[in-house]
């Protein structure tokens, strides 16, 4: 099955000269969406880890059928002023504009090992910033696993830069 058959390219969006990949269509398709499942899975039994970490908010739907598949608890990366607690926050850049992403201090144990889930990896500052929030709660990043990798975009070596392991189930 070609996955990126269910990947649509939209260009100019969400601004000129960004060509967005949807995954709507892949969602929308339950064997695409079961199969893109199936192989992430497979993808991260590589890694030894305890907790995922999910993206919001596209990375929450990857990061929640992993976690149930891997029998692992599912931590969430959200956008500022949603968690009810206290939270470590991190600003960011990404390929089309700045956001910032928060988890509550008390959820991650120290010393617990943890993989990010998110749908596409690009320039990478999402990742950064999400691994950047688990080294404040004194956690370890093991790797991070994403649908898709925009390749150009070169957010592999930035990951790497920073030591953090990448995969990609399929890279354009
Ligand atoms: O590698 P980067 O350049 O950082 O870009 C990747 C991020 O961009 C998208 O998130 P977006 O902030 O658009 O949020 P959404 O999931 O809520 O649509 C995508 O879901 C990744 O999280
Ligand atoms: N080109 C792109 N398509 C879909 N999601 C993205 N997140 C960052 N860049 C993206």
């Amino acid at each position: 099955m070609n996955l990126l058959d269910y990947l649509p390219t939209i260009p100019d969006f969400p601004k000129p000269g960004i060509m967005f990949k949807d995954i709507s269509p892949l969602l929308a398709n339950q064997t695409a969406f079961s199969y893109a499942i199936d192989q992430l899975h497979e993808l991260s039994t590589h890694h030894d880890f305890d907790y995922i970490l999910g993206i919001e908010s596209r990375g929450f739907i990857f990061a929640t059928a992993l976690a149930q598949k891997s029998k692992k608890g599912l931590v969430l990366a959200r956008k500022p002023n949603k968690l009810p607690k206290q939270v470590f926050s991190e600003n960011y850049g990404l390929e089309y504009g700045k956001d910032s992403l928060e988890i509550q201090q008390d959820i991650l144990p120290k010393q617990s090992k943890i993989l990010l889930i998110d749908d596409v990896l690009a320039t990478g500052g999402t990742l950064i910033a999400a691994a950047n929030l688990v080294k404040k709660s004194g956690a370890k990043v093991v790797g991070s696993l994403v649908l898709l990798e925009i390749f150009e975009l070169m957010g592999r070596e930035r990951l790497l830069n920073e030591n953090i392991p990448s995969n990609a189930l399929i890279k354009i």
